[in-house]
């Protein structure tokens, strides 16, 4: 039955949406992370860990984890932010024939407060039509002073075969590179192809962007998060990481739409919206 359906997911509360011509989607109140998407007449397209962690505690490795109010360790707080491993709820949920729509907030809250003394309200919205996955992510500022984040919808694309994948759309962007120094570069290649690990925050994105592997394609649009991050482990990095088995960099690659090269300075009462799209072709 298209809709709908609270269902457990490892162990997780969790929402199931479904259209009646077939796509899905999961997403869980813990962390307000999507945690799997299937277009219309498609397989998954999200990368989710074998070996990820569902003990309501730990970041949950793969899916689209929400990094908020810091992105990777530019602060002092724990790497990406405490929102994906805060208990949001679930506020909207809503579908047609062919949608399904669903949203979750978090607001600050003692132990938000004790990391970052900042009243917030988060919102994330998932809508799922036909070939099509809409995140929104709205941040506002509830309280009476102003303050400044980073962020991200670190999204876990699966691949095929990363060696056989290709991302366009880059080319001309500054980025910045952490496995290189923090060095800052313009992208000279026509396309990123993956031939070892990667962790890069393109700055200024204005273009969208097309993950082409053999036989599809997936269009990535951002609005709002000035910010690309492509980030792949490679063998080297993957073995660091317990939650991810060895072989699995072949089968992901996040391309995140992200404000980490600047933050976003947000005065009292003031919102602020950042989107991501991913579109089968
Ligand atoms: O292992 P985590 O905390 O989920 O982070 C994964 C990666 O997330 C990426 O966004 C960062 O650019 C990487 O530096 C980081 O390693």
């Amino acid at each position: 039955m298209p809709g709908i359906e609270t269902i457990e997911f490892q162990g997780l509360p969790a929402l199931h949406l479904s259209t009646a011509d077939g796509a899905s989607a999961v997403v869980t109140p813990y962390g307000g992370q999507v945690l799997s998407w299937a277009p219309t007449r498609g397989r998954e397209r999200l990368y989710l860990s074998d070996r990820a962690r569902f003990d309501g505690k730990s970041p949950v490795r793969g899916g689209v984890p929400v990094c908020f109010p810091q992105f990777s360790t530019l602060g002092k707080l724990p790497r990406h932010g405490f929102a994906r491993t805060a208990l949001w709820e679930i506020t909207e949920q809503r579908s047609g024939g062919d949608y399904a729509l669903a949203t979750l907030q978090l607001a600050d809250n003692p132990e938000t407060r004790a990391l970052w003394p900042h009243p917030f309200l988060l919102e994330l919205t998932l809508a799922i039509e036909g070939g099509r996955l809409d995140l929104e992510l709205e941040v506002e500022n509830s309280g009476h002073a102003p303050f400044a984040f980073s962020a991200a919808l670190h999204t876990y694309l699966r691949v095929a075969e990363l060696e056989e994948s290709r991302l366009e759309g880059l080319h001309g962007f500054e980025y910045r590179d952490a496995l290189h120094g923090d060095a800052v570069r313009r992208e000279s290649g026509e396309a990123l192809i993956f031939e070892a690990g990667i962790d890069r925050v393109y700055h200024d994105v204005t273009r969208p962007l097309l993950l082409r592997e053999s036989g599809r394609a997936l269009g990535i649009n951002a609005d709002g998060f000035p910010d690309v991050v492509v980030w792949n482990p490679w063998e080297d990095g993957s073995a660091q990481i317990a939650d991810m088995a060895p072989g699995d960099f072949r089968r992901m690659l996040c391309v995140e739409a992200a404000a980490a090269h600047q933050r976003i300075e947000l005065a009292a009462g003031e919102s602020w919206v950042g989107r991501q799209t991913l579109v089968t072709l």
